[in-house]
């Protein structure tokens, strides 16, 4: 396999008016990477992915695609790449399989010959015949991935595939984009959900308005997350507090009592503690898990105050 990175996007910038979306951001996907990029609602994920399909323009930086540019090669800047934006678009009156026909034609090529093959990938092989219209969301995307994977490509380009879909749609979906990533595929997969990603990527952007926050590994931001918290309310949360800390553990005030940081058997007896006091216990559950907490820290705090605190720099984790 070659050396050339399947997406080289140096110091990219967009704006639109006044609203800086992508702000100077460096994203390097080797081949054969399962790459995320996720962010909170308007971080710039969608913005930058139009610069990759060169629906829009970046102001300023580069952006090459296994080596190729849209200002030096044009539309082959594309070859070898397929996906979608937002949802996929179909002709709800025809059936699967004649949609992919449609595409098929449109592209040439070997597209044709591989309709039954990715109707089978994709699990929509006894379902072709149906028309698009009875098809679930879920059926939908999994049929826009099926119309990716008809050009056969290197780089499969994905934009928040699992967005608006039931559990067992979001299930379905997470095991076919792991099935492709198993199959060689580089994958550019968008995303907000920190859980989605950590399941199906190796190495992530973190975007928060138009920045990046992180880059790196998610195994190196593994590492950074912080004790998963016990959200604990009592009916003397000012107690509880004293109890708490005489334990060594961290607390933090929320909405509706204590966040708790600390050794699992300290958190027991602190539970000891507070009945033992005769206090009631409220509420007891596990907060989001570490690197959720992670990901809400790095996108949604200060700037600048997240990564100091947490050692992380922006640049953080360059795998290259
Ligand atoms: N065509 C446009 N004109 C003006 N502003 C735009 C345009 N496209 C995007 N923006 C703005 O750029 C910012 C980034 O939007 P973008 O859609 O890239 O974010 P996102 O991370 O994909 O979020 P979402 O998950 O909500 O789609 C937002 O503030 C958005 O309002």
């Amino acid at each position: 396999m070659s050396d050339v990175l399947a997406v080289n996007a140096v110091n990219l910038t967009k704006t639109y008016g006044p609203l800086t979306a992508v702000d100077n951001i460096t994203v390097q996907i080797g081949q054969g990477e399962v790459y995320g990029i996720l962010g909170p609602n308007g971080a710039g994920k969608t913005t930058f992915l139009r610069m990759l399909f060169g629906l829009i323009r970046p102001d300023s930086g580069t952006l090459e695609v296994f080596g190729r540019s849209w200002p030096k090669n044009g539309v082959s800047a594309l070859d070898g790449v397929a996906g979608f934006i937002e949802s996929p678009k179909f002709y709800p009156g025809l059936t699967g399989r004649r949609n992919l026909q449609l595409l098929a034609g449109l592209d040439g090529g070997t597209a044709g010959r591989r309709i039954d093959e990715v109707l089978e990938v994709v699990d929509l092989a006894d379902r072709y015949r149906d028309k698009v219209r009875g098809y679930s969301f879920g059926m939908r995307q999994r049929l826009g991935v099926a119309a990716s994977l008809l050009r056969d490509p290197r780089l499969l380009v994905l934009d928040e595939p699992a967005n608006g879909l039931d559990p067992a749609g979001i299930r379905d979906m997470r095991a076919l984009v792991k099935r492709l990533a198993e199959s060689g595929l580089t994958v550019l997969l968008s995303s907000h959900d920190m859980g989605e990603v950590e399941q199906i990527c190796d190495d992530v952007t973190i975007m928060r308005t138009g920045s990046v926050v992180y880059h790196g590994s998610i195994a190196a931001l593994r590492e950074q997350a912080p004790a998963q918290a016990h959200r604990i309310s009592t009916t003397d949360d000012h107690r509880t507090e004293t109890l708490a800390r005489a334990r060594g553990l961290q607390v933090s005030h929320t909405e509706d009592g204590l966040a708790v940081r600390g050794p699992q058997r300290d958190v027991d007896a602190l539970i000891a503690d507070i009945i033992g006091a005769s206090i009631a216990l409220r509420g007891l559950s596990l907060s989001e898990t570490p690197l959720e907490a992670l990901f809400f820290m790095l996108t949604e705090s200060a700037p600048g105050a997240p990564t100091a605190d947490l050692n992380i720099p922006a640049t953080s984790g360059a795998h290259r």
